[in-house]
Formats: structure tokens, sequence, C-alpha cells
């Protein structure tokens, strides 16, 4: 496979986990964006939507997409963080860096997953069903326009997963 192999969809879908296991398989490097804007900004996600709120911590996601574009590099894992379909020039960007795959899981076991931390501030509030609902129906059709590959993850296992990117991914890029 010579591009990078990139992973979209909501969150609780299992991007970061997926793209772990991947990077094990495939022996490429893994880049998590939320890894790498905590890495960068030293504090939390929740402290960033904190102090500065939602826009600047898109526009530090645009920025990491754009050192990941201009650098050239091939093979490579990208996780990315749910919100990062949100801007047109985004998921341009997601594009041009490689096989895009959107991981999808159903509502209920979204909020299962991602009620066993705090670390996501937009659905840290009263009802984060009622949020994951309306989320869901905005973000749907801007996934679907920047992947190449969806997959529903709600009952499969992490290796079922993984060997299902894996396979798509090669018959995607033939013999390369
Ligand atoms: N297919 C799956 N089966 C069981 N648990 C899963 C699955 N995918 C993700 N999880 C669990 O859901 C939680 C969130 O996963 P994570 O990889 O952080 O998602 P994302 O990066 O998309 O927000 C983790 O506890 C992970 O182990
Ligand atoms: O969907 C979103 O807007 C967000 C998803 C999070 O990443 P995960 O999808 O990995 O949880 C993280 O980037 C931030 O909390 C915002
Ligand atoms: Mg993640």
């Amino acid at each position: 496979m010579l591009k990078n192999l990139v992973l979209v969809g909501f969150m609780g879908t299992g991007k970061s986990t997926i793209g772990r296991q991947l990077s094990k398989a495939l022996g490429y490097p893994l880049i998590d964006t939320d890894a790498r804007i905590i890495a960068q900004q030293k504090r939390p996600i929740a402290d960033i939507f904190a102090k500065e709120g939602e826009e600047f911590f898109r526009d530090l996601e645009t920025q990491v997409l754009h050192s990941l574009t201009e650098d050239k590099c091939h093979k490579r894992i990208i996780a990315t963080g749910g919100g990062i379909i949100l801007r047109e020039e985004n998921r341009k960007l997601l594009r041009e860096l490689g096989f895009v795959v959107w991981l999808v899981a159903q509502p209920e076991t979204i909020l299962e997953r991602t009620s066993r931390n705090k670390e996501r501030p937009l659905l840290d509030i009263e009802d984060p069903a009622e949020r994951i609902r309306t989320m869901l129906e905005a973000r749907n059709p801007l996934y679907d326009e920047t992947s190449h590959l969806i997959l529903e993850t709600t009952s499969l296992s992490f290796s079922e997963i993984t060997t299902g990117i894996i396979e798509s991914a090669r018959y995607h890029y033939g013999s390369q």
C-alpha cells in the first residue's frame, strides 16, 4: 500500500484503538491527530476547549492536516478526532492523504463507549444521548463525502475490523 490509511468517524467508533492495531499489524507509524495536538499544546483537549473554545481546537486540527500533507510521507496510519470533517478544507486534505475509512457504530454503543471517561468535552454534559443523535445527523453526510470505505463496527471485534480494513485497502490499491 503506497498511501496513508486514514480513519474518520464519530467519537467512540474506535479510531484511536483501531489505529494502534493497524499500526502494529502493518508496521506503519501511527499519527493520532488528538495525541499530536495534546503533545504540541502540552495539555488535555478538555482544557483547550474550556480556555480557547472549539474553533481554536479546529484550527489546530487543520494545522496538523496541513503538516501531514506537506511532508508527503506515505505508509502511515492517521487516526483523527471525530469533528475533523466539519471543515471543507479538512475534508479535502483528508482525501489527499490516502485511503479514508469511516468507522460507524450505533448511537447506544457510542454512548456506552464514550461514557467510560470524561476526555471528550462535547459529550461531557447532562444528556449526551440526545447530543450524540443530533451530532450524528449533522455529521454523517460529511463522513460520507470524505470516505472511500464505510465500516459498521458495532458487532465486530478489533481483529475483524483491522483485517477488514487491511483487505479493503489492498483491494483499493491493487498490488502497489
Ligand atoms: N469494536 C469495538 N468493540 C469493543 N469496544 C470498542 C470497539 N471500538 C472501540 N471500542 C472501545 O471504545 C472506546 C473508545 O474507543 P476509541 O478508540 O478511543 O474511539 P475514538 O478514537 O473513535 O473516539 C475504547 O474503550 C475502546 O476500547
Ligand atoms: O467529535 C469531536 O468533535 C471530537 C472528538 C474527539 O476525538 P475522538 O473522536 O477520538 O473521541 C476530540 O477530537 C475532541 O474531543 C472533539
Ligand atoms: Mg480517538
